[in-house]
């Protein structure tokens, strides 16, 4: 299963972190049907040092919004107290991180297993060797390019790396996982991240804290678009 609509090179996921928490509808009918996807990040306040949502909050995203793509980051240890609650909320992806758990192979089958397709994500400082044995598993890749917990924080480059290897990795294999990345990213790097083979881009802060959400991603669409592609990875 590709994640990915035949004829698209990258999809858009607003990180409603960076939404107004007392008018999230309103935050996102400011985006103004530009988003490819929502993106929810959920913290636990173990795994990373931040709490946020529960299930409660997919499952009212899902009554409201029943046509949209809900992108699950579960930043939560154990990850598997947690899968089949946000499955049954209305997840469409759930997406774990490799360092949450020592059961990851088992968990990527949990999470098809209950509908969703399956996310792995890995910290800024973790090799993607780590995940190597469950790749087949995959529908997604979330590469993190800043530490998780908080939204508004600075690019770290040094996780480009990481996609020109997976995706060497998957034209050898013909895998099909996506790759996403999340952290830092808005208008003026888009370009970098998706020439560098990352299909989808998260975005919260630059997307929620600018005057015009709509607007702000219809920059990041085009200057996507526009990017060179990075030889044997581009997407
Ligand atoms: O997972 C996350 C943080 O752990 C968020 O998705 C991410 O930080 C998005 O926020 P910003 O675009 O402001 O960096
Ligand atoms: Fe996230």
């Amino acid at each position: 299963m590709s994640l990915l609509p035949e004829g698209r090179r990258f999809l858009l996921a607003p990180s409603l972190l960076s939404a107004n928490p007392l008018s999230v509808e309103a935050s996102i009918a400011r985006l103004g049907g530009e988003e490819d996807w929502l993106h929810v990040d959920v913290m636990d306040g173990h795994f990373v040092p931040n709490l946020t949502y529960g299930p409660g909050f997919v499952r009212a995203l899902r009554a409201r919004y029943p046509d949209a793509f809900l992108d699950v980051h579960l930043m939560v240890q154990p990850p598997e107290d947690f899968v089949d609650s946000f499955a049954e909320a209305g997840a469409d992806l759930l997406t774990v991180h490799g360092e949450a758990t020592p059961h990851l192979h088992r968990l990527l089958g949990r999470i098809r297993e209950k509908g969703c397709a399956a996310g792995v994500s890995l910290n800024p400082g973790t090799p993607v060797e780590w995940i190597a044995p469950v790749l087949h598993l995959a529908d997604l890749v979330l590469l993190m390019s800043v530490n998780p917990g908080f939204g508004g924080q600075k690019f770290l480059p040094e996780v480009l790396e990481k996609v020109t290897a997976l995706c060497r990795r998957r034209a050898v294999r013909g895998e099909s996982f996506l790759v996403e990345m999340d952290g830092g990213l808005g208008p003026d790097n888009v370009d970098l991240v998706v020439s560098a083979g990352c299909q989808v881009v998260v975005a919260g802060s630059a997307v929620f804290g600018a005057p015009d959400p709509a607007e702000t991603l219809r920059r990041m669409r085009h200057s996507g678009e526009a990017s060179t592609h990075g030889g044997s990875c581009g997407a």
